[in-house]
């Protein structure tokens, strides 16, 4: 299913949670949306649901207008944090139960078994929800959610609740089942890996705007302004005064694009943090902090040479 939205706007009373949004989401597509907390990403996911209203523009699904579709009749199905199991029946009914009329019993429990084994949740299958952990609901309702086979997927951090090891699995499980299927998928996140692990493309959002779309390279390699400077990459690029290069304004740095150990700059090493491969190193620069990668543990309170490679910017100093 194709998605199109065009300028679409919402206010909660005098805040704007959507400002004029403009997008087109391509069939088969898996799309992500990343941004703070606050910058509209579960309202546009809510418009496109059909569980909000909008105050302007038009929300185009496979060429048809939708806008005052109610939510039944979208053909979309949604993952949300805080997922809704029915809490009276069993896990295996959870998730056959949705597909009921479309596919035998036997088809229906073959086809739980087989997601439930992807997602390590087989063994719960006789269970109710209230004996499950909270990251076990959650693999319930997103293998739910898998069961149905949508044309449009809609996604609402649906592995908050997932330790580390069960968000890798998870996620390539959700790539999986999109790709086999092209189900065009949109993807709420502020998790900066998930954002560039799944992304076909990402868009990133700031109080209720789309400020930059693209894919995650694609953004990465080419920030549109300061603040997805500040947002995105893990870590982000550090933000500046570009005066110790001799430039006027404010620049972006990328970790990686800082070499330490060479060229004329100098800074101390304020902070290290082991991040297996490799060392996030945190160096102070007459008060400012920048972050640089380095392959060698070195020792905080130390005097370091460095040269920048290359940076984004500059942007004016007062924004
Ligand atoms: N039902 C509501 N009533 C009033 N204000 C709301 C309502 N829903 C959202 N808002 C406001 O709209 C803005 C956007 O909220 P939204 O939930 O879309 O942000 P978000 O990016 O999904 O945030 P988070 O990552 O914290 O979930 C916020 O300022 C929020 O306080």
């Amino acid at each position: 299913m194709s998605v199109e939205i065009k300028g679409v706007s919402k206010r909660y009373g005098k805040v704007v949670a959507l400002d004029e949004i403009k997008l087109s989401i391509e069939k088969g597509e898996f799309f992500v949306i990343l941004g703070p907390s606050g910058s509209g990403k579960t309202t546009l996911l809510r418009v496109l649901a059909g569980l909000e209203t909008v105050d302007r523009g038009e929300i185009i699904l496979d060429g048809r207008d939708v806008t005052r579709v109610p939510a039944s009749r979208r053909e979309v199905a949604m993952v949300f944090q805080n997922y809704a199991l029915y809490p009276h029946k069993t896990v295996m009914e959870n998730l056959t139960m949705p597909v009921e009329s479309e596919m035998s019993r036997e088809e229906a429990r073959e086809l739980a078994e087989s997601i439930a084994r992807k997602l390590n949740i087989a063994e719960l299958l006789n269970r109710y929800p209230n004996e499950l952990s909270g990251g076990q609901q959650q693999r319930v309702a997103l293998a739910r959610a898998l069961m149905k086979r949508p044309k449009l997927f809609l996604m609402d951090e649906p592995l908050s609740n997932l330790d580390a090891i069960q968000r890798i699995s998870a996620r390539k499980l959700i790539k999986d089942i999109q790709r086999d299927n092209s189900i065009t998928t949109v993807y709420v996140t502020h998790d900066q890996v998930e954002a560039m692990a799944l992304a076909d493309r990402v868009g990133i959002m700031d109080s209720g705007r789309l400020i930059q779309v693209g894919t995650p390279e694609e953004v990465y390699n080419n920030v549109a302004n300061d603040f997805v400077a500040s947002f995105f990459g893990n870590p982000p690029m550090s933000l500046l005064s570009g005066e110790f290069l001799g430039i006027k304004g404010r620049i972006g740095i990328r970790p990686e694009d800082v070499v330490i150990g060479e060229g004329e700059l100098r800074g101390r090493v304020s902070e290290v943090e082991f991040w297996g491969d490799r060392y996030l190193v945190y160096l102070e620069i007459n008060g400012s902090e920048m972050r640089a990668f380095h392959g060698s543990r070195l020792r905080v309170g130390e005097q370091v040479r460095f040269t920048v490679r290359r940076y984004s910017g500059p942007w004016d100093d007062g924004k």
